[in-house]
């Protein structure tokens, strides 16, 4: 298994950290951390909760700045220089107010403003876009609906098609498969897989170890520092899960296929205890 992904000096990257300290206040959540990321991967984080997954995550985006090191994006910029709208973000939908009064469209029009834009008003081609890419993620049927009003799945393709608008070079999601079904999880690893294969680099977190299993090529084990990374079959180890999770984490295979369980068993009332 490669340590890290292939350090090739003719690889792009489309991140790359050098020596970078992140954290807030006095918790120091990583500490001189280095990491490559070719451009056009499809980069799966996984770790357990707390262990710095979204602090890494805002580093790259330059939402946060780091204490120490070097963050550079695409090669040779630095990340809090990079073309607003160059990347597109999904944060976690958690934490977005539902009862906001938006529609779907304006929530993907949104992606528009995000490179400062003051003026309201959409060009023909803009809206355009809006429609096309919803038409592509398959929410044209509720463009005008309230974002309430919608499954957590559509909502998911919203704030995607948001990320999309500016055509970016490096989409960055955080836990896009969370509080959605295991065949919407299915059905959004596959979108992003095919955004992947049109050039996009892709990185995002994760808590759904079953699904990073068996949709991403590429996985990064993370516990306020790489535990380990590489290909699914190569990570998805006793001994590396042990070592990111703690002891609670069974591989299981079957019929050629990763099971990645919980050892914990349930009591009578499914309490974990
Ligand atoms: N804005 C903040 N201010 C202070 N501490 C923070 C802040 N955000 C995160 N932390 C702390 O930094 C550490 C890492 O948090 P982070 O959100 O990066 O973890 P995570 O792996 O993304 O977690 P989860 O899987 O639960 O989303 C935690 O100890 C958390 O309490």
């Amino acid at each position: 298994m490669p340590a890290t992904f292939p350090s090739d000096p003719q690889v792009h990257h489309a991140v790359k950290l050098t020596g970078v300290t992140a954290g807030y206040e006095h918790n120091i959540v990583f500490d001189n951390l280095s990491l490559e990321i070719a451009a056009g991967q499809f980069v799966g984080i996984v770790g357990p909760t707390a262990s710095g997954k979204t602090t890494l995550l805002k580093i790259i985006l330059g939402l946060h700045s780091a204490h120490a090191g070097k963050v550079q994006l695409h090669d040779s910029t630095p990340a809090n220089k990079v073309k607003p709208g160059a990347i597109g973000y999904v944060p976690q939908l958690g934490s977005v107010d539902w009862n906001f009064p938006v529609t779907v469209a304006e929530v993907i029009t949104m992606g528009l403003y995000t490179n400062g834009r003051i003026w309201p008003w959409l060009s023909g081609q803009e809206h355009a876009r809006v429609r096309d890419l919803a038409h592509r993620l398959n929410i044209d049927n509720c463009l005008q609906h309230h974002i309430s009003d919608i499954s957590g799945g559509q909502r998911q393709r919203a704030f995607l098609a948001r990320a999309l608008i500016n055509n970016p070079k490096l989409l960055i999601l955080d836990e896009p498969t969370s509080g959605v079904d295991i065949k919407t999880q299915h059905e959004v690893l596959h979108l992003l897989s095919d955004i992947n294969r049109e050039g996009i680099s892709i990185i995002l977190t994760t808590h759904d170890l079953n699904a990073v299993a068996s949709h991403l090529p590429w996985i990064i084990c993370f516990n306020r520092g790489i535990v380990a990374q590489g290909r699914p079959r190569d990570i998805f180890t006793n001994e590396i899960m042990t070592r990111t999770y703690g002891g609670d984490i069974v591989i299981v295979k079957y019929q050629g296929h990763l099971l990645i369980a919980n050892s914990t068993p349930l009591n009578f009332n499914g309490d974990n205890q």
